[in-house]
């Protein structure tokens, strides 16, 4: 390419990008006149609801089916999903508590989730995050609730049945882990390796096959095992790529999960309600009372509706020995007339059925 076409190419590119920033200043203008009008538009006592993340899934959704490339889906939504978390911030800085320190997996989800222009706050437990919501200090919380390898962060389900919490939001994260090193490890004398326990559990054969005769700890988090090594010469941590980022260490091996398609899923939770997009998700508790065929009874209306179960997990039950509650979710929005008949049938079987909360399907 000679510099004269490289000369052309820029000057279009300059042009491009002055087109594009006029249009997101209009979008962003936009946005400032959406929040004018919820303002203009409340009743009395109300409070605004800035944030929508029913049309957000809208919004994504669109851009991913009008794409026509060179980008592809995911990167274009990427982006328009930071633009819009910037043309919020400008009509509601929106508060989110997640399970810190800084660079754990659960911070990427917030960030994929919310894009980077909320105030979020880590907070050293899943309970924490929980209370944080409870307490009005935050507007959302982001926590683990499952992983593809290890299953149940059994953490979060509990916390469900101790606090009164809508989910508003899910996100799948891929995870990849990689062996960290800090500037004074002397690789060949690595005598321990920290992480979190369920990292160490999603790379258990990997370690067995490269160090089998070194000490595994596990740590509050992946992130806390990262500042751990910063300061040690002896020592390795698994961790993500934002934890090896924010603490300067450089990987040993990457990629060391032992099923390559390893995914953590993050639910959002808050106070708000998120009306039907007409692809949505809900998630329920319902304890049955503990006799023969009871969870048959609670399975059938789905099967018989032909509505798609996505996941059922079991939990001990917090009032008494040997009973146990079931977290279900399944396709659909609490306010579907499908979905409301089939809630109406579990709950005459149930001894207590609560809805955790219907929200979009995962878009990004
Ligand atoms: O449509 C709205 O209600 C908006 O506030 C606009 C907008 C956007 O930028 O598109 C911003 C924030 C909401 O969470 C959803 C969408």
């Amino acid at each position: 390419m000679s510099e004269q076409e490289l000369k052309a190419l820029r000057v279009r590119i300059d042009n491009l990008d002055e087109k594009v920033l006029e249009l997101i200043s209009e979008r962003a203008r936009c946005a400032q006149e959406v929040a004018r009008v919820k303002m203009a538009s409340l009743a009395e006592g109300e409070v605004p609801v800035f944030y929508r993340p029913e049309r957000e899934a809208q919004v994504l959704k669109r851009v991913m089916e009008r794409n026509k490339g060179p980008l592809g889906n995911e990167e274009m939504a990427r982006l328009f999903r930071e633009i819009m978390s910037s043309c919020l911030a400008l009509e509601q800085p929106l508060k989110v508590a997640y399970l810190g320190p800084e660079g754990t997996f659960t911070q990427a989800a917030a960030m994929k989730h919310f894009g980077h222009a909320v105030i979020s706050k880590p907070m050293a437990a899943i309970d924490e995050v929980f209370r944080e919501v409870a307490a009005g200090a935050v507007n959302f919380g982001v926590v683990p609730v499952e992983n593809s390898t290890e299953g149940a962060v059994n953490h979060t389900l509990d916390s469900f049945l101790e606090h009164d919490m809508v989910i508003c939001g899910e996100v799948e994260l891929r995870i990849h882990h990689h062996l960290l090193v800090g500037e004074n490890t002397k690789t060949d004398s690595i005598s321990r390796i920290y992480s979190h326990a369920q990292s160490l559990a999603q790379c258990r054969k990997w370690l067995d096959a490269h160090y089998p005769n070194v000490e595994r700890i596990a740590v509050s988090s992946n992130a806390e095992a990262a500042k751990r090594v910063k300061g040690e010469w002896n020592s390795a941590a698994i961790a993500g790529d934002m934890a090896a980022g924010l603490y300067g260490l450089t990987r040993l091996a990457e990629k060391i999960e032992d099923r390559p398609d390893n995914s953590t899923r993050f639910l959002m939770i808050g106070n708000q309600e998120v009306p039907p997009t007409g692809d949505d998700k809900t998630s329920i508790i319902v304890s049955m009372s503990n006799r023969p065929g009871a969870l048959h009874e609670l399975l059938v209306p789905f099967h018989e509706n032909g509505i798609d179960l996505t996941r059922i997990e079991t939990r001990p039950s917090r009032s008494g020995k040997w009973t146990y509650v079931f977290f279900i979710d399944f396709a659909g929005h609490h306010r579907d007339p499908l979905v409301k008949s089939v809630l109406e049938q579990i709950s005459q079987e149930a001894v207590a059925l609560k809805i955790l909360g219907s929200y979009p399907k995962a878009v990004l």
